[in-house]
């Protein structure tokens, strides 16, 4: 178990075991679970960044840790409790997830609010009770906010601040960041991290934030985890990863997934070369690509398997893929 010394435990994953379900809302029978063996502790005041190729799992992991997909209680504990049955973790803000879902709504405080109707930044901010004065005006500076901005008119990037700024008007304690910083100028994101990175170092929140854009990120984590096909790859202090790469934060990760591609694509060629079949390969007129998950998913939804599927799994399991069912070897 990877664990990352600092003080308080404010984030503990166990064995972390998870399958998305099929569409009989259970795992499909023999499936390989997406997200396995997966253990790492993170505590208060630590800053951490999950990183990982695209489909590694990063916003499964948030996801779960956001108690939006149920796993067994041991297995994740935010703050000592269950992120998907305490759900006063999420009401009383002390968990907060901002994810890249967010794009017709605001999830704030376990509710979720519609973002696009004609209503003025000002009412959408203030319209949130409870909130501490102060810290909801120094949120309006640090994503610099029109308040008089109609939420249908502003562009993308605008509106993103202000879910940004709704998400963290209470003062978190653990903070969960799927990617939310795409829409953001250079000026608004920095100022952003900022503002996080002192809420970790004043308050003692945990923060853990999946990107794929390292920009100006090299001395914003205390931590990086690096995830592999779902499995924990790497978990270690920034200081430790400078000490052991003398290459920049953005160099030493493309580095970790060059070589992780290298050898997928290395896999690929000796199973290719033993005859076995490539997901890529064409059925029924229609291209499939991806991994055997989604490509077992997408024949299952245009009728390929037609009630003949035997089993739906993500990984390095073989699949026979025919024009009419996919069946694991
Ligand atoms: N609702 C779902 N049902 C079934 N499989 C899913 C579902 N959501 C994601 N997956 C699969 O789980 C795997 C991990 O997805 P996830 O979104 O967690 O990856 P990620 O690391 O966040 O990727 P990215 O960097 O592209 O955002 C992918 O192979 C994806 O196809």
């Amino acid at each position: 178990m990877a664990v990352l010394e600092h003080q308080r435990a404010t984030i503990e994953i166990n064995g972390l075991k998870f399958t998305y379900p099929g569409i009989d809302g259970h795992p499909p029978p023999g499936s390989k679970p997406l997200i396995d063996d997966f253990s790492l502790t993170l505590n208060s005041g630590d800053r951490c960044l999950l990183v990982g190729s695209n489909g590694a799992g990063k916003t499964t992991i948030l996801k779960i840790l956001g108690g939006k997909h149920l796993v067994e209680p041991h297995m994740v504990q935010v703050l000592g409790r269950s992120a998907f049955h305490d759900t006063a973790l999420t009401s009383s803000g002390d968990l907060c997830y901002l994810g890249g879902e967010w794009r017709r709504d605001v999830a704030f405080a376990g509710f979720e609010v519609p973002i696009q109707m004609d209503v003025s930044a000002e009412k959408m901010i203030f319209g949130v009770a409870g909130i501490d004065p102060q810290r909801r005006a120094e949120l309006i500076k640090v994503l610099d906010i029109d308040l008089s901005w109609r939420m249908h008119k502003v562009s993308d990037g605008q509106r993103r601040r202000v879910q940004i700024c709704m998400g963290l008007l209470k003062p978190f304690k653990v903070l969960l960041l799927d990617e939310i910083t795409v829409d953001l100028d250079v000026l608004a994101r920095a100022d952003l991290l900022k503002f996080l990175k002192n809420e970790c170092d004043d308050r003692g929140a945990t923060i853990i934030y999946a990107t794929h854009i390292f920009d100006g990120l090299e001395h914003w984590p205390t931590h990086i985890v690096y995830v592999v096909h779902g499995k924990l790859q790497l978990a270690m202090p920034m200081a430790k990863v400078l000490q052991i790469s003398n290459l920049s934060l953005m160099r030493t990760v493309e580095n970790w997934l060059r070589k992780e591609r290298d050898e997928e694509r290395r896999r690929r060629k000796e199973r290719k070369a033993s005859g076995l079949p490539e997901f890529s390969q064409q059925i029924d007129g229609g291209r499939v690509t991806g991994d055997p998950a989604r490509t077992a998913v997408r024949a299952m939804n245009n009728g390929w398997a037609a009630g003949r599927l035997h089993s739906t799994v993500a990984g390095e399991e073989n699949f026979v893929l025919s024009s009419n069912r996919v069946m694991r070897q």
